[in-house]
């Protein structure tokens, strides 16, 4: 656990309220390729943020912009209020985990944690960052001599070097075994509990994700039905309550959309949905002769399962004009 010695940006009382990153209307070309189209989110002190979307959506991209690594075309960027590119600014607060880090193959692991966490000014040690992505037995061990999953998480270990109040997370569980994976979210919502906002991308997601907010990229449509859709599958209650009407519309209107069939009836229904007075409402909706279907099957509303739905219906109803 991170303690407060750790973090003495937690000090400055109120500053971190509100929001912590702001990206409006954000357009990045690539030459003619239009990677990244009218995007807008804005992330909270303390959330939980995933980036989701298929291969080439503009997960990567978009955080390589609020990062700093990268200029937009178009839009607005803020980061802690301040441009992302205002690296004395910015920089200290922040940790990254890129995609792929170099380290240098001849440093041990110890060296290269002491060495990557010295650049980011913040405080730490080196056997306390170890335990945090489990490395500590490795510590004396080449990273010439590491696995692809080993090295995965030594790119972690940058990150989280000096419990940054913002953590950028690109695709942190890629090469993992199902054990590392559990380990590295578990970590994450730890790290996240103690203070730190956490945006990241990912397409592998945990079975039960904590507080978690998400955005999919590729169209506004997409984004804000799913953040909806997400937002039931939390676990604030508050959040429930008020997004239990667009889980149910959500995975009513979406299986019709994809032309499952198979047969439902109410109390099938009432098991797989949401409990609540909103689905309620849909139920009676649906069973006084709403216009859905009334054939088709049901899957208890996963996370997993939502994306892969919206994104068969997006690519259906063609929501993705990328050029
Ligand atoms: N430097 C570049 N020059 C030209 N096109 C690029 C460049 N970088 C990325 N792209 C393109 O922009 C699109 C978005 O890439 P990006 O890496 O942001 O996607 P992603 O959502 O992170 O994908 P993945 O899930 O596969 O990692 C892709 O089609 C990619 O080919």
């Amino acid at each position: 656990m991170v303690t407060r010695a750790h973090c003495p940006w937690r000090r400055r009382t109120g500053e971190m309220d509100g929001m912590v990153i702001d990206v409006q209307h954000l357009n990045l070309r690539y030459g003619d390729f239009h990677a990244v189209r009218d995007l807008s989110f804005h992330v909270e002190r303390g959330e939980l943020y995933a980036l989701l979307g298929t291969n080439g959506a503009g997960k990567t991209s978009t955080l390589e912009i609020v990062e700093g690594h990268r200029a937009p075309t178009s839009g607005t960027v803020t980061v802690f209020g301040a441009s992302p590119r205002d690296r004395a600014a910015v920089r200290p607060r922040i940790g990254i985990m890129l995609q792929e880090s170099g380290f240098t193959p001849d440093l041990t692991v110890r060296e290269s944690v002491r060495l990557i966490g010295g650049l980011t000014g913040r405080e730490d040690t080196v056997d306390r960052v170890l335990a945090i992505v489990d490395l500590t037995a490795k510590a004396g061990t080449l990273v010439s001599q590491l696995s692809g999953g080993e090295k995965r998480r030594l790119d972690f270990a940058t990150a989280v070097w000096g419990a940054p109040e913002l953590i950028f997370l690109d695709e942190p569980t890629t090469g993992l075994d199902i054990q590392s994976r559990d380990a590295l979210w578990a970590a994450v919502d730890r790290l996240r509990e103690d203070g730190s906002t956490i945006v990241l991308t990912t397409h592998y997601l945990p079975a039960s994700p904590p507080l978690l907010v998400v955005a999919v990229l590729s169209t506004v449509v997409m984004m804000v039905a799913l953040s909806l859709a997400t937002a039931g599958l939390t676990n604030s209650p508050e959040h429930a309550q008020v997004t239990t009407l667009p889980v149910s519309l959500g995975v009513i209107a979406v299986s019709s959309w994809v032309g499952i069939t198979g047969t439902a009836d109410l109390t099938l229904l009432k098991r797989l949905l949401p409990g609540g007075a909103a689905t309620e409402l849909v139920l009676d909706a649906w069973n006084g002769g709403a216009p859905l279907t009334d054939s088709l099957i049901l899957l208890a509303p996963t996370l997993s399962w939502v994306v892969i739905a919206i994104s068969l219906a997006a690519r259906m109803f063609r929501w993705e004009p990328r050029r």
